[in-house]
C-alpha cells in the first residue's frame, strides 16, 4: 500500500497531533500541510495571513497538497480550511485514505483557545466563527472522507491505533 493518509477537519480536531503518532505506528514519514507552507514562503501563517490574505494562502495550499499527494507513503495532516478548494477536494478523493476527525464545538473551542497562531479564530466570538466555519465545511469534509473518526473520550495514542488498523486492513 503506497498511497499517502490524510487528515482533515476543523482546527482542534487534532490532525497535527495525531497525525504524528499515526505516521509513527505505520512506520511512515509525516507531512503537515501548514507546515509545508510556512518552511517553503519563509514565514509563518498569521504573516501570509496579513500580507497575501487568506486568498494567498489558499493559493500556496493547493500547490503544497497537490505535491505531498504525489509523494507516495506519508501522513500528510492538512489545514483546517483545505476542502474549501474544489480541486484540492478531487486531490484527496483520487490520492489516498482521507480520515475526517471530528469533535464537538466545545472541545474545539477549547483545544484551540490558548494558541493565537490561527487568524480565523482571532475574533470577539470565536465558538460562533467555529460554528459558522463547520457548517460550511462539515459536508465537504464528509464528501472526502474515507472515514469519520470522532476524537472525543481518547488520548490522541489511542485514536491513532484505530485508525492505524483502518490503514492496515484497508483494501
Ligand atoms: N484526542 C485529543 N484529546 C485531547 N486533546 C487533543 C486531542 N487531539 C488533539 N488535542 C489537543 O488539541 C490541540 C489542537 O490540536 P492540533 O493542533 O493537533 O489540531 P489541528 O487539527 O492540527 O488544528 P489546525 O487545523 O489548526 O492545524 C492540541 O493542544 C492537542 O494536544
Ligand atoms: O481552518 C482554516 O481555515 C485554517 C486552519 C489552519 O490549519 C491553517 O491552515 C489556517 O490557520 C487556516
Ligand atoms: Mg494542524
Amino acid at each position: 500500500m503506497s498511497q499517502p493518509v490524510f487528515l482533515v477537519g476543523p482546527m482542534g480536531a487534532g490532525k497535527t497531533t495525531i497525525g504524528k503518532q499515526l505516521a509513527q505506528q505505520l512506520g511512515y514519514p509525516f507531512k503537515d500541510s501548514d507546515r509545508e507552507i510556512e518552511d517553503r514562503t519563509g514565514a509563518d501563517i498569521p504573516w501570509i495571513f496579513d500580507v497575501e490574505g487568506e486568498a494567498g494562502f489558499r493559493q500556496r495550499e493547493v500547490v503544497v497538497l497537490a505535491d505531498l499527494a504525489t509523494q507516495g507513503q506519508l501522513v500528510i495532516a492538512t489545514g483546517g480550511g483545505i476542502v474549501m478548494r474544489e480541486e484540492n477536494r478531487d486531490c484527496l478523493k483520487q490520492s489516498g485514505i482521507v480520515f475526517y476527525l471530528t469533535a464537538s464545538t466545545e472541545q474545539l473551542l477549547e483545544r484551540t483557545a490558548k494558541d493565537k497562531r490561527r487568524p480565523l479564530l482571532q475574533v470577539a466570538d470565536p465558538e460562533s466563527r467555529i460554528r459558522e466555519l463547520l457548517a460550511i465545511r462539515d459536508p465537504l469534509y464528509a464528501e472526502v472522507a474515507t472515514y469519520i473518526i470522532n476524537t472525543e473520550k481518547r488520548p490522541p495514542r489511542q485514536v491513532a491505533q484505530e485508525m492505524a488498523d483502518l490503514v492496515r486492513n484497508h483494501k
